[in-house]
């Protein structure tokens, strides 16, 4: 397989880079991947989202023109879990300006001696996938109370992992003393913290924002920071944040804010995290390349709803032309196939084809005899 390795191609210099260079498979941080940069590589079959978010690459581009998806879900979730609890220690002991203050050679106990402590506090997780599971873990260490509020609660699963299911986000969000986002960014969590959001929240609450920027309608909370003296934000992401690693000026009214504690998107960014994103990167291509396959927990853009399909199963022998004469007959009723598994038997005497397919059944029986009709044809099921 060759490789080529550059990763300081973004925008322009990349859709440049897949035009020349025709990979199969691109893979990616948090470099943007477009409509056009899909278009610049016909060759394209496969994008690899080295990382657990994939709002930046058009998906949906993607999807409509076969390119799959992966990324690869979970694999630096400890370390974000551990960002996101430094800052939850940070915020409370303002460990960041005590330091600061020694590096400026002053000595101040007492300016640093007001933080209330965590233990017994409550902390309320929004989203309860790989990240926020973990943070939970950390936290009851710590002896915090655990909340959640997700999109899909699971049954049993409080008593069994030992936290609470809020009954809404609103409840959330009043019983918390620190609140935790750890949702993907989505047309449903764009701005989800806004000032109604905002207004349910403790006054002396501290906010943590470890996934997106375009999660927190950053004006709204401006203004709630400033009339709020007592609440504290701490953030790993930021709207418009820079998109390379090299030290540049960045000038944001949250980063510079005294009551923001910010991180440079550094999540993910430590060589445990980035050694487990790149091994399982290399397994998705790896897979892929062999067997040309994509696991379900990996694609992000294969079409998951079979709710609508038909399936018929046929058992036949394994001969040339038995498929080719299925799928006229499908074709003859304007049936469309879907998905299709073939399994082949030992000895490659008899296989059994599975196809989930969409059509109008009406002349079902018709079409059933029809594929009876093949010698090779052993039954049908539908
Ligand atoms: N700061 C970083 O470096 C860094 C690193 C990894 C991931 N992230 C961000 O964190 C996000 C979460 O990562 P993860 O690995 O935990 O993902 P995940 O897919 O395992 O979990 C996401 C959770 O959010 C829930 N969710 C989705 N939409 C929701 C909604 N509208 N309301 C409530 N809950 C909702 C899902 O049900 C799921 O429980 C990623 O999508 C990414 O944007 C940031
Ligand atoms: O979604 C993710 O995995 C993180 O935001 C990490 O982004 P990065 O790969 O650019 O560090």
């Amino acid at each position: 397989m060759d490789v080529t390795y550059d990763a300081a191609l973004n925008g322009d210099s990349l859709t440049k880079a897949l035009s020349e260079l025709h990979p199969n498979v691109l893979v990616v941080r948090s470099t943007k991947v477009t409509a056009a940069d899909v278009n610049a590589d016909p060759k394209l079959q496969l994008v690899v989202r080295a990382g657990a978010g994939y709002d930046t690459i058009d998906v949906a581009h993607c999807a409509k023109q076969g390119v799959y998806v992966a990324n690869c879900p979970g694999k630096n979730a400890h370390a974000v879990a551990e960002l996101t609890m430094g800052l939850i220690l940070s915020i409370d002991r303002r460990i960041p300006e005590g330091v600061q203050l020694l590096r400026e050679q002053k000595w101040n106990k007492g300016l640093f001696s007001n933080s209330t402590g965590i233990k017994g506090r409550t902390l309320g997780l929004i989203g309860f996938g790989n990240i926020a599971q973990l943070v939970m873990d950390r936290a009851k260490a710590f002896e915090l109370n655990i909340l959640v509020h997700t999109r899909t609660q699971k049954p049993g699963l409080e008593k069994k992992l030992g936290f609470q299911y809020a009954s809404s986000l609103e409840d959330l969000l009043a019983r918390s003393d620190i609140v935790s986002i750890h949702t993907p960014a989505t047309s449903e969590t764009k701005e989800l913290v806004n000032k109604s959001f905002l207004a349910h929240m403790k006054p002396d609450a501290v906010l943590l924002n470890t996934s997106r920027g375009t999660v927190v309608n950053e004006a709204d909370l401006l203004a709630h920071l400033e009339a709020n003296k007592g609440f504290w934000f701490g953030t790993d992401v930021f709207n418009g944040e820079p998109a390379g690693t090299k030290e540049i000026a960045f000038t944001h009214p949250l980063a510079q804010h005294p009551r923001v504690y910010g991180s440079h998107h550094i999540g993910a960014s430590t060589k445990q995290s980035e050694a487990a994103i790149g091994e399982e990167a290399v397994r998705i291509i790896k897979k892929y390349a062999t067997q040309g396959a994509i696991d379900n927990d990996n694609c992000v853009n294969k079409e998951s709803d079979g709710s609508k399909l038909h399936k018929m199963t046929i058992r036949h022998f394994d001969r040339v032309g038995v498929l080719a004469h299925v799928f006229a007959i499908f074709a003859s009723f304007e049936w469309n196939v879907q998905e299709l598994e073939n399994i082949v038997f030992k000895g490659r005497e008899a296989c059994v084809v599975n196809i989930k397919f969409t059509g109008d059944l009406s002349h079902l029986e018709e079409a059933i005899a029809g594929v009876r009709k093949n010698e090779n044809v052993i039954d049908v099921s539908i």
